[in-house]
């Protein structure tokens, strides 16, 4: 299973330039891969950048020469061994994919042994120190960033306490003391800063998802009908015309029925205003489920409704509606305790090829006028 955490989402939904061939073979095609291995290639770059300190340090004295040898091979070595298990995807099984806490654990520990190694030049494994906890600020949670700095102050106590012990000349202990104080104020501040950006990345994912919920529900109110869920009249006369173009191209038949529930008027009249909204809802809810999953129906206004059936001709388009009639005909909606039969009456006609959608309309229109005027609650074909 491949893991994501939530912020290589994010970061890698940022657009990036295409890699080229060498930008593949490093890098991988995936933009949430790329994401991991580059801050894996940073951190390797920081410790290119340490062992050129290192082998000045042995330039100029302060540091032998084979300690810092296998050092060179040890810290690069475990870094490289993170970036192939990256780049290899061996890694994406583990929760923490881009190994962050791994790489961090390992390069601070390299650089407490670097503090130990470099003598008097040993000062500027600080600002490296600095490097590698900004380095994982980013990607930490709080929790987890307060444990990296106990464990880094931990480490530098060690090789503090140890070497000024071992070398008291060079690592004079009153110094080492004044680089731990030193420390010890300026890892805290790291922790703080830490759960400060695991707050505001909280803070934007949650406005991202309030956002991509408006938007949704945007989309819903102009797409649909607010009362009955169904379609609403702009949508299903995009998706009209839709049908018809697809029709010209394509050939295929598609029939449209204008159905309206009969004697409405009189639920309305008789049960009142709410009862009529129910009874509208209950059909909506009854209808789609007696439609095939491709048919679209849409409140066309007030207790009218239009049905689309896609890709069908007459005979199973009549049989069609007709079983939802039938349906509706069963239907019983309980308003205040009381049963409301519904019926309805439809115009049902096949779209011709050389007409447009008002010439389909007007027709369904006038099949469904004699339909009620032969005695509602049936489809008239034409
Ligand atoms: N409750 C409710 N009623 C609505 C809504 N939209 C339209 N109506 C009512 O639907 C009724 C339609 O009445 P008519 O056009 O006379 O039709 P009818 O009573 O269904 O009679 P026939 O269509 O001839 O069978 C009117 O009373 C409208 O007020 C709505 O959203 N909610």
């Amino acid at each position: 299973m491949t893991r994501t955490t939530r912020t290589e989402t994010a970061a890698a939904d940022a657009p990036a330039a295409a890699p080229g061939a060498l930008g593949r073979l490093l890098l991988t095609g995936d933009p949430v891969q790329a994401l991991r291995l580059r801050q894996s290639g940073l951190a390797l770059l920081l410790m290119a950048v340490s062992v050129g300190l290192l082998q000045y340090a042995v330039w100029v004295g302060a540091a032998e020469p084979a300690p810092i040898a296998w050092w060179t091979l040890y810290s690069v070595g475990g870094l490289v061994a993170a970036w192939l298990a990256i780049r290899s995807g061996w890694s994406a099984r583990l929760a923490d994919p881009a190994l962050t806490v791994p790489q961090m654990v390992y390069a601070i520990a390299c650089a407490a042994v670097g503090y130990a190694l470099l003598g008097p030049l040993r000062g500027m494994v600080m600002t490296v120190l600095a490097l590698i906890l900004m380095f994982g600020m980013f990607q930490l949670r709080g929790r987890t960033a307060m444990w990296i700095t106990a464990y880094a102050l931990l480490l530098f106590g060690l090789a503090m306490a140890g070497m000024a012990k071992l070398r008291p000349e060079v690592y004079r202990p009153a110094v080492e003391l004044g680089h731990f104080m030193m420390l010890l104020c300026m890892l805290p501040a790291v922790t703080l800063l830490a759960e400060r950006m695991t707050r505001i990345r909280r803070r934007l994912r949650l406005q991202r998802q309030e956002l991509a919920e408006a938007l949704q529900k945007i989309q819903a109110l102009a797409t649909r009908d607010e009362l009955t869920g169904l379609l609403n009249r702009r949508h299903m006369q995009t998706l009209l015309e839709q049908e018809r173009q697809r029709r010209l191209r394509s050939g295929q038949a598609f029939c449209l029925a204008l159905i309206d529930i009969d004697h409405f008027k009189q639920i309305n009249d008789g049960h009142g205003h709410g009862a009529g909204d129910a009874a509208l809802r209950e059909f909506a809810s009854a209808a789609q489920q007696a439609i095939r999953g491709t048919d679209v129906l849409a409140r066309w206004g007030g207790e009218e409704f239009v049905l689309l059936l896609t890709d069908t001709s007459m005979p199973p388009a009549q049989a069609a509606v007709e079983r939802l009639r039938e349906r509706i005909a069963a239907l019983v909606v309980i308003q205040a305790g009381r049963a409301l039969n519904l019926t309805i009456s439809a115009g049902l006609t096949e779209s011709l090829p050389q007409e447009n959608l008002a010439q389909t309309l007007e027709r369904a229109d006038k099949l469904l006028y004699r339909a009620k005027a032969e005695g509602r609650n049936r489809v008239v074909v034409g």
